[in-house]
């Protein structure tokens, strides 16, 4: 099916020197991480660290920033721009996640003014959407993701340079995964929504990656899902186990 396997490691707001020093060696010293055309690995620390671990990082490995400013860059205090990444040779950034959805309050609308002006400036972008427990309970999954996927498709053409994460906000850092089947049907469901709102091709190369407490015990079951492409890892991305689930690519043929 051509869609190469994803897997970010979401670093979050955690790590100083001395840990991101560890963590790149261990990044670094990971021997059988299957090849480039097998396997996209995309690491995204904090913004301070960002020059460090591109000088430190093996090369097979890529790097993306955890949020970029909505245009260009200006007075606007304490945010970076899609400019000073591209200056500095980053070539992700993940937006949308839900903890900037729920605490700093993005909605859809900003979200997607964000993605859309990443993507103009040659960024690439892991957009995150999920939906809340309540959400979920309520039998509101799919509308929730439906309406996040909306607002970027109405700002968005090209969709070559898009990575989709689905992430529930239920399984992020809960403990509390997704089945295999859960991540499925959401997964497929968003691929119909390609098919029918933008067309078939993206709906059939778009890579849908799924985040939340992803872990080297249930990372093999995932991705033997036919829609789930990839994961987003967090508190498991700061651990050697992250190794692991890199492996979990070799499932697909
Ligand atoms: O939010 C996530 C990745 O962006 C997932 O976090 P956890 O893997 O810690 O649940």
């Amino acid at each position: 099916m051509g869609r190469n396997f994803f897997v970010g490691g979401n670093w979050k707001c955690n790590g100083i020197t001395e840990e991101v020093k560890k963590i790149v060696n261990v990044l670094n010293a990971a021997a059988d991480v299957p090849p480039k055309e097998k396997l996209e690995v995309v690491i995204s620390p904090p913004f301070v660290f960002l020059p460090h671990v591109k000088s430190s990082l093996r090369q097979d490995f890529s790097l993306a920033a955890q949020n970029a400013w909505v245009r260009k860059g200006g007075a606007f205090t304490g945010e970076i721009s899609a400019e000073m990444l591209v200056d500095l040779g980053i070539p992700w950034v993940i937006l949308g996640h839900s903890e900037r959805r729920l605490l700093l309050k993005e909605s859809n609308e900003f979200v997607a003014e964000k993605v859309a002006y990443a993507l103009s400036q040659g960024l690439k972008v892991i957009v995150c959407i999920g939906e809340t427990l309540e959400q979920r309970e309520s039998g509101q999954a799919l509308i929730v993701v439906a309406e996040q996927l909306k607002a970027i498709s109405g700002k968005v053409s090209d969709w070559g340079n898009i990575v989709l994460a689905y992430e529930p906000v239920w399984a992020i850092g809960t403990g509390k995964v997704a089945t295999p089947a859960q991540a499925q049907e959401v997964h497929a469901d968003l691929r119909k929504w390609l098919k029918s709102h933008i067309n078939p091709k993206v709906a059939e190369t778009v890579r849908i990656i799924y985040g939340g407490s992803v872990t080297s015990a249930n990372c093999i079951e995932l991705a033997g899902q036919p829609d789930v492409d990839g994961f987003l890892v967090g508190g498991a991305s700061l651990k050697p186990e992250f190794i692991d689930i890199l492996k979990a690519s070799l499932v697909k043929k």
